[in-house]
């Protein structure tokens, strides 16, 4: 048994308006009460950060993230958020690497690295995605994949930050698709995964390193997932949008 406190974040993606979000928090509030076996997270959009923390009010149990940030304190970068414009919204968390920048926006392992060692740099908790494509599965060469984005995206980080980092398998084939890994092709490769940060840092950090699984999680494949030894939480897209099906995968109940 490990020590590892489970995490399940909802990433919301291009979704939710203000007041959409709004409503989300407050009644998501109201059916979590007092709930803090896991880590809860919720990453709006950038523009509903703010009514999100002062819902949340950074003593609740449930923190909040972002789905990115620029790695540059300040400065003529047109569109971007810097890491300190999301601790003053009380981000503890940011989405980093996820597959859809990686496709859509040509987001290269060398830009993510920065990204992630400007989250580290600013105290944020980097949740670094990674994951193979469906025809790097079929061909078998998934090891090699990420394995050379681990190495990659957390090069030249120091053990002792490390450990804030929060690494997520999604495969890319599951994201979306309605077709989740299953337990044991996602347990392989969180096992894989926690084998490389061994061989990258010791095994007493890899020990401490929290996986999250993330791909068409729903309330009904979620405690599978979660049940396995070195799957330590999930990233939620689709599932995260409803306060129901996002609770009773948080709370393990039946919809
Ligand atoms: O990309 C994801 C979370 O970051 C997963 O999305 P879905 O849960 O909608 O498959």
């Amino acid at each position: 048994m490990n020590t590892r406190k489970k995490i399940i974040a909802g990433n919301w993606k291009m979704n939710k308006t203000v007041s959409e979000a709004k409503a989300f928090v407050h009644a998501l509030l109201k059916e979590l009460g007092d709930y803090s076996a896991a880590d809860i997270v919720i990453c709006p959009p950038f523009t509903a950060l703010q009514a999100v923390s002062e819902l949340l009010d950074h003593s609740s149990h449930v923190r909040l993230g972002a789905q990115n940030l620029y790695p540059a304190s300040h400065g003529p970068y047109t569109g971007e958020i810097s890491p300190w414009m999301l601790r003053e919204f009380y981000c503890h968390y940011v989405i980093v690497g996820h597959s859809e920048r990686r496709i859509h926006l040509g987001e290269s392992d060398e830009f993510i690295n920065k990204k992630v060692k400007a989250a580290l740099a600013a105290s944020l908790h980097p949740i670094l995605c990674i994951g193979e494509a469906l025809e790097e599965r079929q061909r078998g060469i998934w090891k090699e994949k990420i394995g050379s984005q681990l190495e990659l995206d957390l090069m030249a980080i120091e053990e002792k930050q490390v450990v804030d980092c929060i690494i997520a398998y999604e495969p890319i084939w599951a994201i979306g698709t309605g077709k989740n890994a299953t337990s044991e092709q996602a347990q392989e490769v969180h096992f894989f995964i926690r084998e490389q940060l061994t061989k990258l840092f010791s095994d007493q950090i890899a020990q401490k390193i929290r996986i999250q699984y993330g791909g068409s999680v729903t309330p009904h494949n979620a405690q599978e997932l979660l049940a396995c030894p070195d799957i330590d939480g999930l990233l939620i897209g689709g599932a995260s949008l409803d306060v129901l099906s996002f609770s009773s995968i948080i709370l393990n109940k039946k919809l």
